[in-house]
Parts: structure tokens; C-alpha cells; sequence
């Protein structure tokens, strides 16, 4: 590890980017660049020591863990997905706040011949889920859209991200069963917490302060 490499900081670009940045401009690190109008995938900051990379939220645990960033903000939906192997998980920064729930169309009829099925992109969340309630289910893995599925006679039931229930509404969904309530994380590379320890505490320090934990 290079020890004089500026700290990187995994970030996705929407919600997390826009309900982090404020939280890093309080530990003084504002983007050069901004990743809706940039293309490019290494923005540089304010501070020379800190760069941020762009990338897709559900693989922020992978850059983190394998030490490609320092640091990274990922939802606890990702996080649970990812297994948080290679990972701290030291702050919860309280954004992009949701909840995991079991959704489907209100007047269904449970299936007598064949295992229910659930489509989502959240398997181990959903796997884990309806085995600790003993139901054998059929997952089916999606990247996407899992609103639509009951609605075309692809699942039964789907496992999803809910916020105002507005998407659920929408489509004619009802929420059904709490899984677990979402907030985003700061994550830290395990060797980079020892080895930068300095700059790491540092940035927690200021991070725990803006979400109000200091
Ligand atoms: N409607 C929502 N309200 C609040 N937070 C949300 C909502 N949807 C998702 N999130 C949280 O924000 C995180 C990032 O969501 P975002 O929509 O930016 O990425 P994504 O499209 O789910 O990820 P990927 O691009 O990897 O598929 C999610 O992991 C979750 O923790
Ligand atoms: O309850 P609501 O407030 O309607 O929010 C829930 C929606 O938000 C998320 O999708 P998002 O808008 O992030 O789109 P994407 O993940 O498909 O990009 C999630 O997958 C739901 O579809």
C-alpha cells in the first residue's frame, strides 16, 4: 500500500453522492468535478490528499474490500447483499433511508402446487428472510424494475427498497412484511484503517460530527 497515495473514497453517483457531499464538505472536501456532467471516474477534490471514485453503488463493497478505495458510502441493503467481508463498517450516516420489504398485489392467491416465488435483487436479504420464518421459497434474481414482476405473472411476491411507497402505489403493490430498515454507511478498508489510520480517524472524526454522533 502506498502510504503517501491520496485516501480514495468510494461513492455512487444519485442519492449517495448528492446526501454525502454535504457531509464531506464539512470535513472541507468538495469535488473538482461533477459526476452528472463529468465523465470522468476520478474526480479530484479540494483536498489534494482525497480523491472520490464513481462508481455503481452495489459495487462499493468490492472496491473497498480489495483495498481499490480506502473508504466507500454504501446502502446497509448493499452491505448485507456483499457480506461486508475485508470491510469496517464504523458510521452510519443516517441518508438514503429506506426500508426492506416484502411487496406484492393485495388480492393474491397463494400458490398450492409449487413454492412461492419471490423476485429481487436483494437473494441473500430474501433467502435469509423467509428461511428465519421457516417458508421455502423460490428467489428469482433480478437487476431491476421488481415492481413489474408480480404484475406479469413472474413472481408471486417481491423483496424491494421502499421509501414513500409511491413505486409500490403506482403499480398497484402493496407493502406487506418489514425485512429491515435501510440507512447508508461509512465502510473502511480493513488494512487502510491501520495503515492510514491518521487520515482515516481524521475524516471519521469530521464525518461523525456532521451526522450529529460526535
Ligand atoms: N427510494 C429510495 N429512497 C431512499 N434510499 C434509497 C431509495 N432507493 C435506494 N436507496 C438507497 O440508496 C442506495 C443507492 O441507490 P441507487 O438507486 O443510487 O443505486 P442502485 O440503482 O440501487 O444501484 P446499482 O446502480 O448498483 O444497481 C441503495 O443501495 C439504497 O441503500
Ligand atoms: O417508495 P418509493 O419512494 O417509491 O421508492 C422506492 C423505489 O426506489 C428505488 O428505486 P429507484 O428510484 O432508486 O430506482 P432504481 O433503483 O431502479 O434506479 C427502489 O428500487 C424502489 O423502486
Amino acid at each position: 500500500m502506498n502510504l503517501n497515495a491520496p485516501l480514495t473514497i468510494a461513492l455512487s453517483k444519485g442519492r449517495i453522492f448528492d446526501q454525502t457531499l454535504p457531509l464531506l464538505a464539512h470535513a472541507g472536501i468538495e469535488p473538482l468535478d461533477d459526476p452528472e456532467t463529468s465523465r470522468k471516474l476520478i474526480l479530484e477534490t479540494t483536498n489534494p490528499k482525497v480523491n472520490f471514485v464513481i462508481i455503481r453503488a452495489s459495487d462499493v463493497p468490492t472496491y473497498v474490500q480489495y483495498g481499490a478505495a480506502d473508504l466507500g458510502v454504501a446502502g446497509k441493503d448493499v452491505l448485507l447483499e456483499h457480506g461486508g467481508e475485508g470491510l469496517y463498517e464504523p458510521l452510519d450516516l443516517g441518508i438514503a433511508r429506506c426500508r426492506l420489504m416484502v411487496a406484492g398485489l393485495p388480492h393474491r392467491v397463494e400458490p398450492t402446487s409449487r413454492r412461492l416465488r419471490i423476485a429481487t435483487k436483494y437473494v441473500r436479504s430474501a433467502e435469509r428472510y423467509f428461511a428465519s420464518k421457516g417458508q421455502q421459497v423460490e428467489i428469482i434474481k433480478l437487476y431491476g424494475s421488481m415492481e413489474l414482476a408480480p404484475l406479469v405473472g413472474l413472481s408471486d411476491l417481491i423483496v424491494d427498497l421502499v421509501e414513500s411507497g409511491n413505486t409500490l402505489k403506482a403499480n398497484g403493490l402493496v407493502p406487506l412484511e418489514h425485512i429491515a430498515d435501510i440507512s447508508s454507511r461509512l465502510v473502511v478498508n480493513k488494512a487502510s484503517w491501520k495503515m492510514k489510520h491518521e487520515a482515516v480517524s481524521a475524516l471519521l472524526d469530521c464525518l461523525r460530527e456532521a451526522v450529529g454522533q460526535a
